[in-house]
């Protein structure tokens, strides 16, 4: 069974439909990130999912309950920051958590809380003023509070918006973690580097549609490739391959980027060879979730990328 299922759900809010007819799902243990231009729909949708907003059609499923008529059946399977997490700084982490434990009712608090300060790794730092803490122990702070309740589904809107490289580095490894012990986790970011190296797969919306959802690897090995190739000179040689006919630009120092598939690959050497430009390497260059994503929100791919079965094109 998935954990959060999501089938035709569309929102209007005033006269504006903001989020129109999405489908998705997320398995046991999958990290699934939500990705998309601003406006696009992503806290809308995450705010119907942890049940602050309901939808206006469709129908969201968590562990098999339905959101609009088994609510707290629902809900009591899901932990979210979706705000931005209340904590008060003049009290320990320990503190925080004895206090959300006991509103929310959590039994055997105590050892639940160790369990969490260790999941999110805090153990250690669990009794320092959460005012000493970095904005990426506050986070994790954060994500072990919405633990506490021993959710299947963690939902993060914008999870590492201000993390430091460390911070993200860190919490990147906390989700992994988790979901490694079998947690789901929906998170959403505009940092696709991040989306890309924490996700397993991926929702693109865009104008409250998703327009893709892929495994990350196959939306990235899906796109058009290109060829990497370390040069004497890179200016001649961009000049002899866009005579060509070649789509070839100066990628850094001494290296071209091409864009072919790899088929074409031995042509294009020969091409240089002919015009005598020496060739020291050539690799193949993955393109980036980054370039995946921009081809897919552009306007024209867009409307071609998407089907008639509500914009969901799955891997
Ligand atoms: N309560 C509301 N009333 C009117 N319009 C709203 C409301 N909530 C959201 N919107 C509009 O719906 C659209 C989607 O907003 P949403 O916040 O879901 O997008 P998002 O993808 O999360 O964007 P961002 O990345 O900028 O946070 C936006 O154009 C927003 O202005």
């Amino acid at each position: 069974m998935s954990v959060l299922t999501l089938e035709h759900v569309s929102k209007t809010i005033g006269r504006r439909l903001i989020v129109d007819d999405v489908n998705m799902a997320v398995e046991p243990g999958e990290v699934y990130g939500f990705l998309g231009p601003n406006g696009a729909g992503k806290t809308t949708t995450i705010r119907m999912i942890v049940g602050l907003i309901r939808p206006t059609k469709g129908s969201i499923r968590v562990m098999g309950h339905d959101i609009s008529r088994d609510r707290r059946a629902a809900l009591s399977h899901v932990g979210a920051i979706v705000e931005n997490p209340e904590t008060y700084s003049y009290l320990t982490a320990r503190q925080n958590l004895v206090h959300y434990a006991r509103l929310a009712g959590i039994p055997h608090a105590k050892r639940r809380i160790e369990e969490v300060v260790d999941l999110v790794g805090l153990t250690g730092r669990v009794d320092d003023k959460v005012k000493r803490y970095s904005l990426g122990m506050r986070q994790r702070l954060g994500v072990a509070q919405a633990l506490l309740a021993n959710p299947k589904l963690l939902v993060l809107d914008e999870p590492t918006n201000g993390l430091d490289p460390a911070g993200i580095r860190e919490f990147r490894e906390m989700i992994r973690n988790l979901a490694q012990g079998g947690m789901s986790v929906l998170v959403s970011s505009h940092l696709l580097s991040e989306i890309q190296m924490m996700c397993d797969r991926v929702a693109i919306l865009k104008g409250g549609r998703i327009i893709a959802q892929r495994s990350v690897s196959s939306l990235v090995d899906g796109t058009a490739s290109a060829a990497m190739i370390r040069v004497s000179n890179e200016n001649a040689a961009v000049r002899v391959l866009k005579d060509r006919q070649w789509d070839a630009e100066v990628s850094a120092a001494h290296v071209i980027r091409v864009r072919t598939d790899g088929s074409a690959i031995p042509k294009l050497i020969r091409d240089l060879v002919r015009a005598e430009i020496d060739i020291y390497a050539v690799e193949p260059a993955r393109e980036s979730l980054e370039e995946a994503f921009l081809e897919l929100t552009d306007d024209k791919l867009a409307s071609s990328s998407s089907t008639p079965a509500g914009g969901v094109a799955n891997a």
